[in-house]
């Protein structure tokens, strides 16, 4: 990288050399002409170091890191972590397919997620899944009956809310009592007891995942405490559980936050784990969005400038249907030329897409130097992104690449917006 190099918050692999914003070793204006816009695009490097962070604090443990694939869940994406040694969470038969066509290891796949239905259980079972997070007495005895009618052994860990708040956004805290994740801390050891003595399962470990983007350890600390304490408690009640699975929700930065680093957060649990003498076990994290959203970015094209009596608006090719966040969570997210100019002046906007919804906005409040025709990029877009794509107003999704020095993959193409309906059938006339 030359002296005048930029580099963006969080993100160690997209950098601006000169007035261009490269990814990795390629320009991201390049990669919209070559592969037109919108477009994802993520940095291989930057998965891998990601994840590294974590295996490097967890090297010398009995461990698994598994990548949460409801953050991204391309089959690309899947495969690097599955040739990075990773095991995977899911929640869905949907995302263990993918899983098992991206090369992944069954035998490392913990499936989460209150509402698994019978088949998703089957599916897990003969696939041969490391274990299910399960979050409720009725999903225990409904995955006792499958795994005993297949004639198979459910391995079981028992997702306790440990009513600790994350600090995070309502929307995406999951450890309070009132969320609708998890088994109450007052119900877990009764819980681990009838596990112990159904048929068809045996327990395995505990788990528990408070919220996502959360910038602090303090909750995760507390949580802890809270989870070894019911460890404790359930072993004297004569029922051993190996594992502690400490779920994910480490958060990135957006734009000014400052999350501990993965190697902070994974030391500070296990001195805790070591000091109240758990050290012997097994530990699993299930992170999503710190393995990838700072690896990527969605590229938009801009349409229009739209001065306006009360306000601008800058109106570019990409919309909600391809990144929800802003419009779901008024998350904020860093948007920045692709090649910076200072032959027009910045215009104070809000950057918006074409859906027909005031709430289709990917940033407010602005100061953009571009003009029609311009590339822009949406930062930190990698986590929970395209996965969160829909079609709406009949917008076909992005086109995704990935990235690794000079390389580009296509590894999504664009949907054809005149195939969307083409699963619709037109009723019979007469
Ligand atoms: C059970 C579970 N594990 C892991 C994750 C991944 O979270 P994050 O992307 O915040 O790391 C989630 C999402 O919040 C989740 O619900
Ligand atoms: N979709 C959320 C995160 C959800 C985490 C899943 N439990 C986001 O974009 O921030």
């Amino acid at each position: 990288m030359t002296a005048s190099t930029m580099t963006l918050p969080g993100s160690p692999h997209l950098a601006y050399r000169g007035p261009q914003l490269f990814i990795e070793d390629l320009a991201v204006a390049d990669l919209a002409r070559r592969f037109g816009t919108p477009l994802y695009v993520y940095s291989k490097a930057s998965m891998l170091a990601a994840l590294s962070a974590y295996q490097r604090a967890l090297k010398g443990r009995d461990h698994l890191v598994c990548y949460a694939v409801k953050a991204n869940s391309n089959l690309a994406v899947l495969q690097v972590f599955a040739q990075a040694g990773c095991g995977f969470d899911i929640v869905s038969s949907g995302e263990l397919h993918r899983v098992l066509a991206a090369g992944g290891d069954a035998a490392k796949v913990v499936f989460s997620g209150i509402g698994k239905t019978r088949a998703e259980m089957r599916h897990a079972l003969e696939a041969g899944v490391m274990c299910f997070n399960v979050e409720s007495e009725a999903e225990l005895e409904l995955l006792s009956d499958v795994a005993s009618g297949l004639g198979r052994t459910a391995r079981v860990s028992l997702r306790v809310n440990p009513d600790v708040d994350a600090g995070t956004h309502p929307y995406i805290s999951t450890g309070l009592k009132g969320n609708k994740f998890g088994i109450a801390h007052e119900r877990a050891l009764a819980t681990y007891r009838r596990a112990a003595a159904l048929p068809g399962l045996e327990v395995a470990g505990i788990d528990c995942h408070i919220g996502s983007q959360i910038t602090d350890t303090t909750p995760y600390l507390d949580a802890l405490d809270r989870v070894l304490d019911l460890v404790e408690a359930v072993e004297a009640a004569g029922v051993p559980v190996h594992h502690l699975d400490l779920g994910g929700g480490l958060g990135i930065t957006y734009t000014d936050e400052t999350p501990p680093s993965a190697e902070t957060l994974v030391q500070q649990l296990l001195a805790r784990i070591d000091a109240r003498g758990h050290g012997h076990r097994k530990v699993l994290f299930e992170p999503g969005r710190s393995l990838v959203g700072n690896a990527g970015v969605l590229v938009s094209e801009v349409l229009y400038l739209k001065p306006g009596e009360q306000k601008n608006f800058c109106i570019v090719d990409a919309a909600m249907n391809d990144l929800a966040r802003p419009a779901m969570y008024e998350a904020f997210m860093g948007i920045v030329p692709c090649v910076t100019r200072d032959d027009v002046p910045a215009t104070h906007c809000d950057v918006v897409g074409p859906v027909c919804e005031s709430g289709d906005w990917l940033g407010r409040d602005r100061d953009l130097a571009v003009a029609s025709g311009d590339f822009v990029a949406v930062l930190s877009a990698g986590a929970y992104g395209m996965s969160m794509a829909s079609n709406y107003n009949t917008r076909g999704r992005a086109a995704e690449v990935l990235v690794s020095g000079s390389q580009a993959w296509l590894i999504r193409e664009r949907e054809n917006p005149a195939e969307l309906f083409a699963a619709e059938r037109l009723i019979p006339q007469g």
